[in-house]
């Protein structure tokens, strides 16, 4: 039985939104209107669930993730700063930063006509101390703007609060549900620049839409919107974004998934990632004060 995290006080929440011990014991807020069910754990600031009314679920965890202050969440969408992967510098540990190890802190929720919007923030104090914080030890203001209504809009703006400038990786690294990633189609990459870093590295070039037939990991230069043909659950899933200059597109086929604990051979199929980002040479550089905003919307309609 794990040991229940104390909730944390929180400014009065609106109808519909609960603050509540979800898995492992770790603080949730839980959100049901009559236009969505969703859900965000604290800890990572990390969305792990987003059912708008009429639909199947968009957004996968997995039944196998492990919710663990030390862990990340395996699903959701998961915040990936101040590196994305491995990062750009050799020593960068933990994969993905540490953003996503972190608790965040709930400054508001709010009903804003008829949707549900909850401001979370995570700091440079808040995150002392976890791994990888040694080797980007800068002061910075993380803010996560999470809307849920009939879509689903997350927005992080990145603050630099230190006195010099600052570079940093960012990722939404986005879990979408579908029913068989080996029947789906991904269109909006077309003519988009990428490095493959399952196969040869690259550069390629993106020509016409990205079917799956294998481990695919694929680091795409694009600024467009993405959209997930899923033949399936007879739907196409929109990711819209605004501030982000790379997607990243991810399905660790079966071998890969068998080998992750948080994962395992019977649900990959299930899944595909389609991250926004700014990674690599499109990271982001701020100057002492300076901010970026990074804006994707998540939207589902049948086909
Ligand atoms: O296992 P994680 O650290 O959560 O990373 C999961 C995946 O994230 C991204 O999609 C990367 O491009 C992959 O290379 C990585 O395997």
């Amino acid at each position: 039985m794990p040991a229940t995290t104390p909730l944390p006080d929180v400014p009065g929440l609106p109808a519909g939104v609960t603050l509540e011990n979800g898995e492992g014991g770790l603080p949730v807020l839980r959100v049901e209107t009559a236009r969505a069910t969703g859900e965000v754990y604290l800890h990572g600031g990390q969305v792990t669930g987003w059912t708008p009314a009429g639909h199947a679920p968009v957004i996968w965890t997995s039944p196998r993730a492990r919710f663990e202050p030390d862990a990340a969440i395996r699903g959701g969408i998961p915040l990936c700063f101040p590196w994305f992967g491995p990062g750009r510098e050799p020593e960068m540990r933990p994969a993905h930063g540490f953003a996503r190890l972190a608790d965040f802190t709930l400054l508001e929720a709010r009903e804003d006509d008829g949707d549900v919007a909850l401001t979370l923030r995570l700091t440079d104090e808040d995150a002392a101390g976890l791994p990888g914080t040694d080797v980007w030890p800068f002061p910075f203001e993380l803010t996560c703007q999470v809307r849920f209504g009939s879509t689903l809009r997350v927005a992080v703006t990145t603050r630099n609060t230190s006195a010099h400038v600052r570079s940093y990786e960012e990722a939404q690294h986005a879990y979408l549900a579908v029913q068989d990633v080996r029947d789906v189609r991904i269109t909006g990459l077309d003519g988009a620049p990428y490095l493959d870093k399952v196969g040869t590295p690259g550069p390629h070039t993106q020509r016409g839409e990205l079917t799956f037939a294998g481990e695919t990991d694929r680091i795409y230069g694009s600024t467009s919107d993405v959209t997930v043909h899923d033949p399936g659950l007879g739907r196409r899933l929109t990711v819209t974004k605004q501030g982000s200059a790379s997607t990243i597109v991810w399905s660790p086929w079966s071998a890969k998934a068998a080998a992750m604990a948080d994962l395992g051979e019977e649900h990959w199929t299930g899944m595909v990632c389609v991250e926004p980002a700014n990674v690599l040479h499109d990271g982001i550089v701020l100057e002492p004060g300076a901010s970026h905003t990074t804006t994707v919307t998540y939207a589902v309609e049948r086909s």
